[in-house]
């Protein structure tokens, strides 16, 4: 995929599209006004044990993908790894720990052409290129391994 290439997701319901960023990468737009409360995803999950993620994991890409998870640190199938961050997101997320699975659910109306993005929490790695970089705070939501460990 070049970097200006969009790819449109036809086998989703909703017309979402990936586009890419200098800065970001790839991210996860809407071609269609989406209404608040709309599941826009269920990503499956692959679990990596802790042991097996402290020994490998934690040293590869997957460090920038991973969701803290019930006995371990889970990847994203599908769109749910594509999902930007942005300190005021439009997207929230539910992990379904029983089904290996994450929803994510839109938290407003959001217009056409806008990004969705979900919130990592107040622990970046990354200098954050969002338009609204106001902290909240979601201590209860802290997706990924350095939001929870590196403190
Ligand atoms: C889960 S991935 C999101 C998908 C990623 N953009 C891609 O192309 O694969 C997380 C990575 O996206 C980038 N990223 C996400 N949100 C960002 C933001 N608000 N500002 C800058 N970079 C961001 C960072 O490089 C981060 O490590």
């Amino acid at each position: 995929m070049s970097n200006d290439e969009v790819i449109v997701l036809k086998q989703h319901c909703l017309a979402l599209e990936l586009r890419s960023d200098p800065i970001k990468g790839r991210g996860v737009f809407t071609k269609e006004r989406l209404v608040r409360n709309t599941l826009v995803e269920i990503s499956p999950i692959l679990l990596f044990n802790e042991e097996e993620y402290a020994s490998h994991g934690k040293y590869t890409i997957l460090d920038q993908y991973t969701y803290c998870w019930q006995g371990g640190y889970a990847l994203a199938l599908g769109l749910g790894s594509m999902f930007n961050h942005d300190s005021s997101p439009n997207v929230g997320f539910i992990r379904d720990i029983p089904n290996k699975l994450i929803r994510y659910v839109t938290l407003r109306d959001i217009e056409k052409e806008e990004e969705l993005c979900i919130s990592y929490g107040n622990h970046l790695w990354f200098e954050d290129d969002s338009n609204d970089q106001t902290q909240v705070s979601s201590d209860e939501d802290e997706p990924f391994p350095f939001a929870a460990d590196d403190d």
